[in-house]
């Protein structure tokens, strides 16, 4: 007898190929998948253990014709019946298990042996061992049988268990130092004002100190401090949004008095107020004999911000960020707002905060430069962010100098982490180092989970079905134009389009291609980046499919309207569905002279089609995506192949097949609403 394969001896068992595998692993016989091949002895071993169960289940159930797995199935249901039965005798007690447990711990949790358990479950022709997992359902069958009642514990996760923070009594807060961002447009002296600030306020007792770039540094005046983030621009700062790190508590936006309100000046209103963040006007090089500060709050009170003394409630302080004027005035002004905005929190607790600023020192290892945003940071805790985590070796603040300790707003490095963490991660203190093991290992998991699900940003139509069910009031559009002419065309019709239930937000727009900042602003405020005539830099592209944003390119104004128009009525044009046709496993590979590599593949199921998208699985991960090139039948072109057969199949652009490796095949299709 030749040998069998895993499903065809589920299917004579009458299990799922799933379970089946579920329970060779269990018994240690290496499977990868339902093709694999068994050897006559584990098969042998197989049928004998699903007849014991069978045996048992046809003596108990006065021969019912039931095979293995519904006899399994039927006695877990009969479990459950019993328990609910009228003549079914009181729990004896009750035990709280999560979803999954081990037969070990639901052994000691029962009170019960092991060995009893394992028995019973080989009985339902489940092999086992102490260190296996059941789940809730079996659990609550061997919880029947001894008449103990199995319910499920609150689920929850280690990350909530102990990262969630309990919100601090108003008695508990103190005033923090505000965090400030300087942006602006290109040469109106960013970089100069930030170097001037750092330079005019150093105290004395840090004089000496080495100032060393650390991703942000702490000025005082009048005994009081503030926190610059000393990376120039929107850029970091709609990054670090994009990942749910807010921060930034006031935005000091400087425009050149010679100059005047230009392109980026107006990107960070955009940005700042899609932030929700105050801004501060720095009207700089006013030392400069063409400087026009009239003219710059002239312009910039088109775009709402409106000084003081026209009745706004936007300040202006003019500066020379190259001679050094005017800096104090911008200090003062800085902290007169924080008054207003009462900047607190409660520093008498573990600390946590954003990861500001990373990288690999050589001889340092991990270094992160965090900003506390609550609590008190200090050296010993064991801090985790993202995956990374570990005991803080040392605390090193923005003058070079070891410090013990950090209060909320205060930005330091931290030495002392496993792995370098990401930008705008959050950091927490946990209470010991095992508990910062378990969550990082659990974010592991979860990552590659993410990975093969590719859980997707809300695109076009997520946002359309949201819209219809209510859940957007909002809906956030990114535009870029090739002219400006066109884009206020494109404006005043896209906003005509708002009505009662949506709200159409421009949070942003600008004349050129789509750009790495447009697709950050895009994803921290969950908009969808509209180019009419301009396409997006491969820089974009590429940071739009990490980032999950949608980009919609569009040539003819009318079509334009038409998409956002119905979405926003909710009668969205055909929508575009992706249909998987079938799989392929590669059982060998060779190069063709001509045609690159060729995957001589089986057609495990469903059919593999010329033209048709390909996503290459390697253990049970998405490795590549790719299109079909070439389809052979020996030396034949051929437009299908179907299950049960052998082809060669070529890709477009992927060189790096290997056997076994799986080949999904799928297309879209347009399904209409
Ligand atoms: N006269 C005058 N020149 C200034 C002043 N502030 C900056 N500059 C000059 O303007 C130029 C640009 O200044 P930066 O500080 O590099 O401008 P930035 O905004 O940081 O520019 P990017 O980093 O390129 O975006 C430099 O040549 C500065 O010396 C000022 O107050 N007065």
């Amino acid at each position: 007898m030749g040998k069998i394969r895993v499903y065809e001896l589920s299917k004579e068992l009458g299990i799922s190929s799933k379970d089946l595998i579920k329970h060779l692993i269990d018994l240690g016989i290496d499977v990868k998948n339902h093709m694999s091949t068994l050897e006559n002895t584990e098969v042998e071993m197989i049928r004998d253990l699903f007849n014991v169960s069978k045996q048992n289940i046809d003596m108990e159930e006065d021969g019912s014709k039931n095979k293995g797995h519904d006899n399994y199935k039927n006695k877990l249901n009969k479990g459950t019946d019993m328990k609910k039965g009228s003549n079914v005798q009181k729990a004896v007690k009750t035990i709280k298990i999560p979803s999954s447990i081990s037969i070990k711990e639901l052994s000691e949790l029962l009170g019960i042996k092991v060995n009893d358990i394992l028995k019973f479950l080989l009985s339902h022709g489940i092999s086992s061992n102490i260190n296996s997992n059941v789940d809730f359902e079996t659990a609550t069958m061997i919880g029947a049988k001894y008449n103990i009642e199995v319910i499920l514990e609150e689920q929850q996760d280690i990350e909530s268990i102990y990262l969630t923070e309990e919100p601090d009594r108003e008695d508990q807060m103190e005033p923090r130092p505000p965090i400030v961002t300087v942006m602006g447009h290109v040469d109106h002296g960013k970089t100069t004002l930030l170097d001037a600030i750092r330079k005019t306020n150093v105290t004395s007792s840090e004089a000496g100190g080495i100032t060393q770039h650390i991703g942000a540094y702490t000025v005082e005046l009048n005994n009081r401090k503030i926190v610059f983030i000393d990376t120039p621009g929107h850029e970091a700062f709609t990054a670090m949004r994009a990942r749910g790190a807010q921060i930034t508590d006031i935005v000091i936006l400087v425009v050149a008095a010679d100059d005047g309100v230009m392109p980026q000046t107006i990107e960070a209103i955009n940005h700042a107020k899609a932030a929700n963040v105050p801004i501060i006007v720095a009207v700089n090089k006013i030392d400069k004999p063409n400087a026009n500060a009239e003219r710059v709050k002239q312009e910039l009170s088109e775009y709402g911000l409106i000084p003081e003394e026209w009745g706004g409630d936007t300040i202006f302080v003019p500066v020379s960020a190259l001679r050094k004027q005017g800096i104090n005035e911008l200090l003062e002004m800085i902290l007169l707002l924080s008054d207003l905005l009462e900047l607190k929190a409660n520093p008498n607790k573990r600390a946590s905060g954003v990861v500001i600023e990373s990288r690999l020192d050589k001889g340092m290892g991990s270094v992160a430069t965090v900003l506390v945003q609550s609590g008190t940071l200090k050296v010993g805790d064991i801090v985790i962010s993202g995956t990374s985590f570990g005991r803080v070796r040392a605390l090193i603040d923005d003058k070079g100098r070891r410090v013990k300790k950090a209060t909320p707003s205060i930005p330091v490095s931290v030495l002392g982490l496993s792995e370098v963490p990401n930008v705008g991660d959050k950091f927490y203190v946990v209470p010991d180092e095992k508990i910062a093991k378990a969550i990082s290992d659990y974010r592991k998991d979860r990552l590659r989970q993410q990975q093969y699900n590719n859980i997707n940003k809300l695109s076009f139509d997520q946002l359309f079905n949201q819209i219809q069910e209510g859940k957007i009031k909002n809906f956030n559009i990114i535009l870029k134009g090739d002219v400006q002419g066109s884009l206020e065309a494109i404006k005043q019709s896209l906003l005509r389009l708002s009505n009662d239930e949506v709200h159409l937000n421009i949070i942003h727009d600008g004349v050129g291609a789509i750009s790495e900042t447009d697709v950050m602003l895009a994803s921290a405020s969950n908009a969808i980046i509209i180019g009419f005539n301009v396409a997006a830099d491969a820089k974009a592209r590429t940071l739009a499919t990490k980032e999950k944003v949608e980009i919609r390119i569009y040539r003819v104004i009318y079509d334009l309207l038409d998409d956002i128009g119905a979405a926003i009525k909710g009668m969205l044009a055909p929508k575009v569905e992706e249909i998987i046709l079938g799989r392929a496993e590669v059982r060998q590979v060779f190069k063709v002279p001509g045609a690159g590599m060729i995957a001589g593949s089986y057609v495990l199921e469903g059919k593999v089609t010329r033209n048709a998208q390909v996503r290459i699985i390697r253990n049970g991960t998405i490795i590549n995506d790719d299109r079909i090139s070439s389809l052979k039948r020996f030396k034949d072109d051929v437009r299908e192949v179907a299950q049960g057969y052998e082809c060669g199949i070529g890709l477009e652009r992927f060189n790096d097949i290997k056997v076994g490796d799986i080949l999904e095949i799928y297309a879209f299709e347009e399904i209409p609403r």
